[in-house]
């Protein structure tokens, strides 16, 4: 049984979904919750070392999609699943959507493989908030020039973030009672007054 509560972050990269994690960890801090920040690929020793292969080493998409399962497998079993039991809220940096989006619709694995893993590892679990950071795609590629060192996915061409971007859409308008659609084109702070008024009366 799960005491606490899971929300997860998702977008294509440089959507802005990384700049809003600790805002919403401090407002529910604010409202006395326990809350664990975490990511994927990654939130172990183990996935940790697995998300540096991912993100930069070429290989089979299929191994990509296994190894997202493995560290996931890893994740759900060291951090989500035991700071759920003790009540702690979980604030995960992307989860299974984020596979549905990559490797599914930017990638092209077809979504029965991926439900089949998703099946296997978390056949119950689901977030009970997603908040999916949603950008044109020229606003995201313009923040990623700004900021950083590509890694691989990050170098990916446009039609690969328009078919991610497509998927995660679609799979907000499939479970819409879980995704929550932010307009993150917007400056900061009304990202932030939104993400306020829908934690406020969660
Ligand atoms: N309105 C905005 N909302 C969020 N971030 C913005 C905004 N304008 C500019 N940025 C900048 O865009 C950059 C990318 O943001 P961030 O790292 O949060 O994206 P991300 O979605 O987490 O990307 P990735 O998944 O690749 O890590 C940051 O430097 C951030 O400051
Ligand atoms: C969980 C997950 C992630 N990815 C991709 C998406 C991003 O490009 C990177 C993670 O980097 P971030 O800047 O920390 O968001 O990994 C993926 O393709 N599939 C997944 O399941």
């Amino acid at each position: 049984m799960t005491l606490g509560k899971f929300i997860t972050f998702e977008g294509i990269d440089g959507a802005g979904k990384s700049t809003h994690l600790a805002f919403v960890a401090d407002l529910l801090r604010e409202r006395g919750k326990s809350v664990v920040m975490t990511r994927e690929p990654g939130g172990t020793p183990l996935g940790e070392k697995l998300r540096e292969m991912l993100l930069h080493e070429k290989m089979h998409l299929e191994t990509e999609a296994l190894l997202m399962f493995a560290a996931r497998r890893e994740h759900l079993a060291q951090i989500i699943e035991p700071a759920l039991a003790r009540g702690d809220w979980v604030i995960s940096d992307r989860f299974t959507d984020a596979t549905f989006a990559y490797q599914g619709g930017g990638r092209k694995l077809p979504f029965a493989k991926l439900e089949a893993l998703e099946q296997w590892v978390h056949p119950t679990l689901q977030p009970d908030l997603t908040f999916l950071f949603d950008v044109p795609l020229d606003v995201a590629r313009a923040r990623l020039d700004a900021t950083r060192e590509l890694d691989k996915f990050e170098q990916e061409k446009a039609e690969f973030f328009a078919a991610t971007r497509d998927a995660y859409l679609r799979r907000a308008a499939q479970f819409p009672e879980r995704f929550r659609v932010i307009d993150s084109s917007r400056p900061i702070d009304m990202t932030r007054q939104e993400l306020r008024d829908i934690v406020f009366s969660a």
